[in-house]
């Protein structure tokens, strides 16, 4: 007995293994299958439960508002064409979708439609030759296969769907000898379902445009021999020519370009290239040739992560959703219970009017198909989603987007989210006799180049400036201090580099150079070695593009902003000031876990709280918030990881956007819900008070499922081309910034002079829309104006600036609002544009 015992789990051991093996052997593709019959959660199980049991199926999911299968399969077990014939057999209208097809959807209506609606309008003389009536009865007939089939595959597998119910009202309709009503009902019900397909359409196309964006083929750079993408390694090179997509992620290794981002970043402006510049599958290479050495493999790259988040977001279910889908399991039997207790009871007892009591029944059951219930969240949430995606924002699920629409307050980091996390050098001094700056410098460096702070990005090109090259091979031991700096060991010192904090805790001297003191609105850091400080540097670094804007645009909603930085108060206070004090509360020298407690916090205060950050450091603080939005491509992938979303541009004015996306979608569910439920409630109200009318519950059912669909698709045009204009005025502008930043790395007096020229314009007003400039889309051209007229008159009005106070300095430092203007310090709106923004 105990040896039988003992042997299953070898047996099962060895099965196991056999199953691991077999699977690992399997080459697993994904299909894209259009099924046209999808129109409802009860045809997701049905979807399922028809290809789950096949042999070498190892994922099903269904995308319901656009109609789409994803089967992921062993080919060699189970073909394609096996699929749609599986699902054909139960009537679903499956096809499988070409690579980089746009989903195709039927635009015509299917032959039974067209028959049935033929005999119908030929049944409608019937006053003129009585016989005729008997095609209204064709009519039903020659329209209904499609919904027998489905309904019956539905019914084999025990499930209840809308096809089932609409049948029902037809059988009905007959057997009352009212012919006209059951052609009707059919009419009415395959018309609409094939509106709604029409209506996906739109909605189907985004989704694809959003999977098909990467090309199929690539060119290897050397041998130019053209592979598929998927065979590519990481580190081959590969060439990519001018108008053609980047087909894997990688860094430019040679040549020159520009390239369009708008895929990832929902912005469409040249981003110019070089090497060592790092380029994005999907995105456009809009003039040059360039070769690209490829960072990830195909799968792994960032469009394709994107697309499995788009597609993992439309499975994940939202709150509302899953509240109507546990009530729905419940609903749809506990109506038939009722339509069959008030078709029977009444006669049973001794009512006089049977028919009516049938015909009640009939719309009764019409009517509780909770189809345009159901389709009001996905559908609503889906084209939310894709709007978002379109305008850089990848949300990762319905949840998060009810959450959006509730903001009531936003923390921003500041280093790299309110300010662009490009730091400039602006002090670095050696301290005492103890070391050289050109051995400082290549310490520095080398350590630095380990880190991914900004700030290490900006003393790595400060040292190769210098001619020093790093050698972060050279550097052990190397560790991240969080919220205070790095430590490294390099020629045998040991090394720190950050802030006080690590000046505190790693030197016994803690007197810093003369020349540190009062410095502004800028970062210091120190090099200590061995015990003594050798070295110290300031850094400075701008706001964004549009975080004041962006700030102020959250208050006129009525959301308020707080800044939390692991920085020192004196560059919050600074960020502060170039903002025109739009922040509420500034919080300063804070480490991953203070950002996490003041996130909580606000929660606890204010109410539902975004976090707005890009660094390691703000990961726990993303995930704390009720919305976690990471910043930024080239952000920290832990924040990508933990954050509930990610912006994939750097355009800050993305956050209110959002936000409103989100109030947008929650309103569009609402007005879904409501509609769908009252007109259900109007038809059981007419049929009560007047008469059941059978056609007039079939309209008001697939009307309302219709009318969902419509309302949700609303969504789609809003958001990413809202700005449309003014948007490619920015667009501009900023593409100008970044050449006057790149011709200002080879030479700053051409950098001003190339875009003073454009400055010299400015008097006419934009050159793209004319428009007088004084918005911030326009701030490039300001920002040379402004340097020439630094010491004229100001503009007259000065926004109020919140007077700073700092008191605490780990803690909270909030701040009392005063009226009180800053003088100098960027608090006029003229100059606020022109220089930090
Ligand atoms: N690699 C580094 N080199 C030098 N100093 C560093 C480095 N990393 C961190 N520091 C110092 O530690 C401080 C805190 O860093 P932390 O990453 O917590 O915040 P931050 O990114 O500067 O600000 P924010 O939280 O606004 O993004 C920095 O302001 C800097 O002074
Ligand atoms: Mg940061
Ligand atoms: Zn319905």
């Amino acid at each position: 007995m105990t040896g039988s015992g003992e042997s299953y789990p070898a047996l099962e051991a060895s099965l196991l293994s056999d199953e691991a093996a077999a699977s690992a052997r399997r080459k697993w593709e994904k299909t894209y299958l259009d099924v046209l019959g999808v129109c409802c959660s009860a045809e997701v199980a049905l979807v399922e439960r028809l290809l789950a049991p096949l042999d070498g199926v190892r994922a099903v999911s269904v995308v319901v508002p656009s109609r789409t299968v994803v089967v992921e399969h062993d080919p060699s077990a189970v073909s394609q064409s096996r699929i749609v014939k599986v699902l054909n057999g139960a009537g679903l209208e499956a096809s499988v979708r070409a690579y980089g097809s746009s989903g195709v959807i039927g635009r015509w209506p299917s032959p039974y439609i067209v028959a049935c609606g033929a005999l119908l309008l030929a049944s409608s003389f019937r006053w003129l030759l009585p016989p005729l009536q008997w095609l209204a009865l064709g009519a039903a007939c020659a329209g209904a296969p499609p919904m027998v089939l489905r309904g019956f595959a539905a019914a084999s597998r025990l499930a209840l769907d809308i096809n089932i119910l609409m049948l029902i009202a037809v059988v009905g309709a007959v057997a009352l000898k009212d012919y006209t009503e059951a052609g009707v009902i059919v009419f009415l019900f395959t018309t609409a379902e094939w509106l709604e397909t029409l209506a996906c359409t739109k909605a189907s196309a985004g989704m694809s445009s959003l999977m098909s964006m990467i090309p199929p083929k690539a060119v290897l750079a050397e041998t130019g021999e053209v592979v598929n993408v998927r065979d590519i390694d990481v580190g081959a090179v590969i060439a990519v020519r001018a108008g053609e997509m980047v087909p894997v992620d990688g860094v430019v290794v040679d040549g020159q370009s520009e390239v369009d981002e708008r895929s990832l970043t929902g912005e469409s402006y040249p981003v110019p290239k070089q090497p060592l510049s790092e380029v994005w599958a999907g995105t456009l290479n809009l003039d040059g040739y360039i070769a690209v050495r490829t960072s990830a493999l195909a799968e792994n790259s960032t469009v394709a992560k994107m697309e499995r988040l788009v597609e993992e977001a439309q499975q994940s279910k939202s709150k509302t959703q899953r509240l109507i889908d546990s009530c729905a399991k419940y609903y749809t039997p506990a109506v038939v219970f009722l339509g069959a207790g008030v078709a029977l009871l009444p006669p049973l007892v001794g009512a006089r009017d049977a028919e009516r009591w049938f015909r009640l029944a009939l719309v009764l059951l019409v009517s509780a198909c909770p189809c345009a219930l159901v389709l009001s969240t996905p559908v609503a949430t889906f084209c939310a989603l894709l709007t978002a995606a379109r305008m850089g924002l990848l949300v990762k699920g319905g949840d998060v987007l009810e959450s959006l629409g509730e903001i009531k307050a936003v923390a921003f980091d500041k280093t790299g989210t309110i300010t662009r996390g490009e730091f400039t050098v602006d002090i670095f001094d050696v301290v005492g006799h103890k070391v050289q700056m050109s051995q400082l410098l290549y310490w520095i460096s080398s350590i630095e180049s380990k880190s991914s702070h900004p700030m290490a990005a900006a003393l790595v090109e400060y040292a190769q400036s210098k001619s020093i090259e790093p050698k972060p091979e050279c550097v052990a031991e190397f560790r991240i201090l969080p919220g205070e700096g790095i430590y490294g060991e390099i020629d045998g010192k040991r090394i720190y580099v950050g802030n006080k904090r690590v000046l505190a805790r790693a030197s016994s001297c803690q007197t810093v150079p003369e020349r540190m003191n009062g410095l502004k609105g800028v970062s210091i850091g120190y090099v200590i070695c061995d015990g003594d400080l050798v070295g110290v540097f300031s850094l400075s670094d701008d706001c964004r593009t549009g975080a004041a804007e962006a700030i102020r645009e959250l208050a006129s909603m009525g959301i308020s902003s707080v800044l939390l930085t692991g920085d020192s108060a004196e560059a919050a206070v600074h960020a502060q000031e170039r903002l025109g004090g739009a922040l509420e509360e500034l919080h300063s020298e804070l480490f991953p876990e203070d950002k996490v407690r003041l996130v909580s916090a606000v929660k606890a205060r204010v109410g539902p709280t975004m976090m707005v950050g890009d660094g390691m450091n703000d990961a726990p603080a993303l995930a704390m918030a009720d919305v976690g939005v990471s910043m930024g491509i080239s952000g920290s992938a832990a924040a990508m990881e933990t954050s509930h979303a990610t912006l994939m541009s750097s355009d800050i004015l993305r956050v209110p956007e959002a936000v409103r996306l989100g109030r947008r979608a929650r309103r569009t569910i609402a007005v879904n819900m409501v509609s769908s439920v009252a007109a259900k409630v109007a038809v059981l109200a007419l049929a009560l008070a007047w008469r059941p009318v059978l056609w007039a519950a079939v309209l008001a059912d697939v009307g309302t499922c219709l009318l969902v669909v419509l309302n949700s698709m609303l969504l789609l045009g809003e958001g990413g081309g809202r700005r449309g204009k003014e948007e490619a005025c920015r667009a501009t502008a900023r593409s100008l910034e970044m050449r006057r930043s790149q011709l200002a790395a080879v030479s700053p007096d051409a950098a001003t002079k190339s875009v003073g020229k454009t400055g010299g314009d400015a008097s006419k007003g934009c050159h793209c829309c004319h428009k007088p400039i004084k918005s911030p889309e326009h701030s490039v051209v300001i920002n040379v104006r402004v340097d020439e007229q630094r010491e004229g008159p100001t503009d007259a009005t000065c926004t109020p600036a919140k007077n700073v106070e700092v008191t605490g300095l780990v803690d909270a430092s909030v701040m009392p609002a005063s009226s009180s203007c800053v003088s100098g310090g960027g608090c006029c709106s003229r100059e606020k544009t022109g220089r930090n923004m």
